[in-house]
């Protein structure tokens, strides 16, 4: 089954939205200077929120820390308060701030360009994390074009930038990932989540076989 994830979430009814719709992850922005941007501490209440929501529900929840060119130290210390299980990266950090982090227990997301992931490929690059393939400037609702990919990951990657309602069923079914992102398109105005369209999100996720 398609994996989704609502991100960018930061209210409780927000999150527990996410997961009563049937998300199968829900992310925090602790980047700086996001209008999405939440703190450690509002992270932690809402990571509560979510596996609360997900008991009730009798499912499971993958809680993901967003975080984009922070240092080492700052990116485990906000993990660890936030609680998270897993760390999305969407900057340019090393291999090895992503080894660290499995070293201290948590899942690995590796978020890039669909343009950069093409040309590190080309280079021989791999990683042993989950990825993220987005638009260049993430949680700006731009989509990418379908040219700039050129081979698909083969392992488990996610869709991400400027997935909406409308058009998740349709670019799942041009692309084929593993999983979906969401955040801008399922808001009201920017930062904003609008609660009705995290559930048709979910739902247009799911029509895809
Ligand atoms: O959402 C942000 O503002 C943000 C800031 C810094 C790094 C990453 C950020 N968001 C990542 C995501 O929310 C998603 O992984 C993805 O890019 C969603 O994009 P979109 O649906 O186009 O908003």
């Amino acid at each position: 089954m398609l994996w989704v994830k609502i991100c960018g979430l930061s209210t409780p009814e927000a999150v527990e939205t996410a997961v009563e719709a049937g998300a199968d992850a829900v992310g925090f922005v602790l980047a700086p200077g996001s209008p999405r941007t939440v703190d450690a501490a509002q992270a932690a209440s809402l990571v509560r929120a979510a596996r609360d929501a997900a008991r009730r529900a009798e499912r499971s929840i993958e809680t993901v820390a967003v975080v984009q060119n922070q240092t080492l130290d700052d990116v485990a210390r906000l993990a660890r308060e936030a609680g998270v299980d897993t760390v999305q990266l969407h900057g340019d950090e090393p291999d090895a701030v992503a080894e660290a982090l499995r070293a201290a227990g948590f899942r690995v997301i590796r978020a890039l360009s669909a343009g950069d992931y093409t040309r590190r490929t080309a280079e021989g690059w791999s990683s042993p994390d989950r990825l993220l393939i987005d638009a260049a400037v993430p949680g700006s609702g731009a989509r990418f074009s379908d040219d700039e990919l050129g081979t698909a990951p083969e392992g488990f990657w996610a869709l991400a930038g400027g997935l909406s309602p409308e058009n998740v069923a349709s670019a799942v079914q041009a692309l084929e990932p593993t999983g979906v992102d969401v955040s801008s398109g399922v808001e009201s105005s920017r930062g904003v989540k609008d609660l009705g369209l995290i559930k048709a999100f979910i739902a247009a996720a799911r029509t895809v076989l």
